[in-house]
């Protein structure tokens, strides 16, 4: 266990792929190919998320496994730093691009908190369901308020259009509160929740 997932355990935080392997972990910032360009997770290889936002999330994965045996869900980020959180909006800050990014000046987002979750579905060989976008697009084609018109304008399949709305079934269902602006995203509290009655990740 590295010094960050150490500490991630202490403020009680827990590791959703022990808790059920089926779910399969692949953290988009332990590589480069991620919007920033740079690995932001060097000490960091396990989802963690707060227990409540975990039981859901297993409880996700097995509505998806009820309706389809051999999808599982693919976690693509999970509790993240504050510490990194700031290496993000140091990207974005000053650009149209700040939207996509929570500010740690006002607190961070919810990942801050181990109550975010970025996810998809990945099919019986593992492979990610097409969304229309890859994860972390930061662009108005991963917007969810959209799609109907996106589908009519050729931006993105009706098929892609049904993936994400199955995914946002089974997230929606246990809880979890989609965002916006990135079809992957999905909450599992709110920022005056979090910072009223949960510890930040420092
Ligand atoms: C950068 C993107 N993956 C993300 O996590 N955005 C949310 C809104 C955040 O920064 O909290
Ligand atoms: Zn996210």
């Amino acid at each position: 266990q590295s010094r960050m997932e150490h500490y991630l355990d202490s403020l009680g935080l827990v590791n959703v792929g022990r808790m059920d392997p089926t779910l399969k972990i692949d953290l988009m910032y332990t590589r480069a190919d991620n919007f920033t360009g740079k690995v932001l997770y060097e000490d960091l290889q396990e989802a963690y998320l707060h227990p409540e936002a975990a039981k859901a999330l297993l409880q996700a994965q097995k509505r998806l496994k009820e309706l389809y045996p051999g999808y599982s869900l693919i976690i693509y980020d999970a509790a993240r730093p504050m510490s990194v959180q700031q290496k993000m909006w140091n990207v974005v800050k000053g650009t149209s691009q700040n939207i996509y990014v929570s500010n740690p000046a006002r607190g961070g987002g919810l990942h801050n908190y181990g109550l975010a979750v970025d996810v998809s579905i990945a099919d019986e060989k593992g492979n990610p369901l097409p969304m229309g976008t890859k994860v972390d697009h930061l662009g108005k084609e991963a917007h969810i308020d959209t799609e109907a018109a996106m589908v009519q304008q050729g931006v993105i399949t009706a098929q892609e259009r049904r993936n994400r709305l199955l995914l946002r079934r089974v997230m929606t269902d246990v809880g979890y509160k989609p965002l916006r602006s990135e079809w992957w995203h999905f909450n599992f509290r709110s920022r005056e929740e979090a910072k009223r009655n949960y510890k930040v990740i420092r």
